[in-house]
């Protein structure tokens, strides 16, 4: 399931090019490492040049040599330091609207675990891309240029080292697996457990009014405590890897000062190539160590990449399509059939319906026959197995949602206000003009309920703000018929309203019925809607369905 979203479109600055970016981070990089690799060749000029000439006009040339490599290594790296960050600030960005928009069409499908869980790893990989990671894995650079010296003091040093450096991945590799999926399990426990018990704690009024607190804990105990052990483990695999790595690290530099010593031996290196080479492999094993101290970091953050890759991709729109010229003004549905995720049967089967703007269908059904999940599909959020809907000729799924959203409206079962006033909430944030949306709550009967509200219209509307169910709904109604949109879905509206309120309710359909609007609105209960209604469409809950249209 998914639907057609559009967001604002990035800062000017986010969308500036990454790739030139980057390659400079990469040249700095190798000007950094080889600044810092050319401090053992100085050194080995001091030994091999200086004790020998006993020159202290080389010795104070080498000395400002070194000291003016070490100050430009420190400049470049600064330099590189701004860029990363600014850098690191525009891809969160970047990845922050993708990944919202990959995270609403996933929420829409019902996934709300997955898209929760997005968040976390969005604000995660802002954490990673922002630290000490990047410019780690950058200097990893420093071992190609090591491996390129050591080449120049004598070949001999290159193999060893090289070798070494080989089986050093080896091991970082394997062991980094081993741990990474213990962390990914211990992760995953993790927010399982975190979301029973914050699932639980939000019906505080039934966990405490029946008691049911320790069977909440009971069930949220065994789940915390297997992912506090699994997250133990890996902490224990992790540092495992880093003496691993750390002997390894001795081993190579022991493995290049026994050849530097057979070589010196042999007389066919000078004492300061000893001394350097020695000095550089210590210099490029560092920037490892540095990554391993940092493990858990880029390794939750390479899961939590992975994890937002999928969302990004299952969260992909339909491909859009242009509206269809043949059809005809108002809602046409063609052969339309719905499933839930994993049923055998389909809960709807090849609905086809045709409503002109003016008309109005009363949807009935038992409980469970589909009646919410056919409106969402009629408004595009809920991709069918087969068939399409068209308002105006649109497809409501494949039309961007900035140009479907303002025709339609739709008062969900529940009433899904958002943090903000009763006037903003019913002007859909967007309401200059404050008198339209109290012409759409006069016109559902909502104007007197909210004027007995504190602060009227100004009063906060959001889940929190404690409106009663009766006065949310009515702001969700108003906000379903502002702007006279063409079609107006309604989702069981006279639940929780009372008799005056559901009398204002009918007349509201009928009012924007003959403005043009074409209704569809779910009732247990269609006598009350004789007249103000043109037809029943009535769904079995086997997938079949009847349409029944009034003289
Ligand atoms: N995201 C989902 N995952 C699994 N099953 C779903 C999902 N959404 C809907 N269903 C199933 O689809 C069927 C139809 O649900 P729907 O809410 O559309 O029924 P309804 O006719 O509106 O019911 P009611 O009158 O009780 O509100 C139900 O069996 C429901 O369990």
């Amino acid at each position: 399931m998914s639907a057609t979203l559009s967001l604002p479109a990035p800062p000017r600055a986010a969308a500036a090019p990454v790739v030139p970016v980057l390659l400079l981070c990469i040249l700095l990089s190798v000007a950094v490492q080889a600044t810092l690799l050319t401090t053992p060749l100085l050194t080995m000029h001091v030994f091999d040049s200086v004790l020998e000439s006993r020159s202290l006009d080389t010795l104070w040339v080498l000395a400002a040599a070194f000291l003016a490599v070490l100050m430009l290594g420190g400049v470049l790296r600064h330099l590189r330091a701004a860029l990363l960050a600014s850098m690191a600030e525009r891809a969160g960005r970047r990845l922050e609207l993708r990944a919202l928009a990959a995270t609403v069409r996933v929420s829409l499908a019902g996934e709300r675990v997955v898209a929760a869980r997005a968040l976390q790893d969005v604000a995660a990989l802002r954490r990673l891309l922002g630290g000490s990671v990047p410019a780690d894995v950058l200097d990893l650079l420093s071992i190609p240029l090591a491996l390129g010296f050591l080449w120049m003091l004598h070949p001999l040093f290159f193999t060893v080292a090289f070798v070494a450096a080989l089986v050093q991945a080896a091991i970082g590799v394997l062991a980094d697996r081993a741990a990474r999926g213990t962390l990914s399990a211990a992760t995953q426990a993790e927010g399982f457990a975190r979301r029973e018990l914050i699932g639980r704690l939000g019906q505080r009024d039934l966990v405490l009014g029946l008691g049911l607190l320790p069977a909440v804990l009971a069930r949220f105990a065994p789940v915390h405590a297997q992912a506090v052990a699994g997250r133990g483990r890996a902490e224990g695999q992790a540092s495992a890897l880093a003496g691993l790595l750390q002997l390894g690290g001795f081993a190579q530099q022991i493995a290049v000062v026994g050849t530097g010593v057979w070589l010196l031996l042999e007389h066919r290196i000078s004492p300061g190539s000893m001394i350097a080479a020695a000095t550089m492999v210590n210099l490029a094993i560092q920037p490892v160590m540095h990554l391993v101290g940092h493990w858990r970091d880029w390794s939750e953050g390479i899961a939590a990449a992975r994890r937002l890759a999928n969302v990004v991709r299952r969260g992909a729109p339909p491909a859009p399509v242009g509206p269809d010229a043949s059809a005809p003004p108002g809602l046409m549905i063609e052969g339309l059939t719905l499933r839930a995720p994993g049923a055998a049967r389909p809960m709807l089967e090849g609905l086809h319906l045709s409503l002109a703007p003016g008309q109005a269908v009363l949807l009935a059904g038992p409980n469970g026959a589909g009646k919410t999940t056919l409106l969402r599909a009629i408004l595009g959020l809920a991709e069918p197995e087969a068939g399409r809907v068209l308002l105006d000729g649109c497809d409501t799924l494949r039309t961007p949602r900035g140009e479907t959203g303002p025709r339609l409206g739709y008062l969900p079962q529940d009433a899904q206000l958002l943090d903000g006033s009763v006037i903003e909430n019913i002007g859909r944030f967007a309401a200059e003009d404050a008198r339209s949306a109290v012409a759409a709550a006069r016109q559902v009967g909502a104007h007197e309920a909210i004027g007995r509200l504190p602060r009227g219209y100004e009063s906060a509307a959001g889940p929190e703000a404690g409106l009663s169910g009766g006065q949310a709904r009515l702001v969700s109604l108003a906000r379903a018929f502002h702007g006279a949109p063409r079609l107006i879905v309604l989702d069981e509206p006279e639940a929780g309203l009372d008799a005056a309120a559901r009398a204002g309710l009918r007349q509201a359909v009928a009012t924007a019925r003959d403005d043009g609007a074409v209704m569809l609105v779910v009732s247990h209960d269609p006598t009350p809607w004789h007249g103000v209604v043109d037809g029943v469409l009535r769904l079995a809950g086997d997938g079949t369905w009847s349409l029944e249209m009034e003289a």
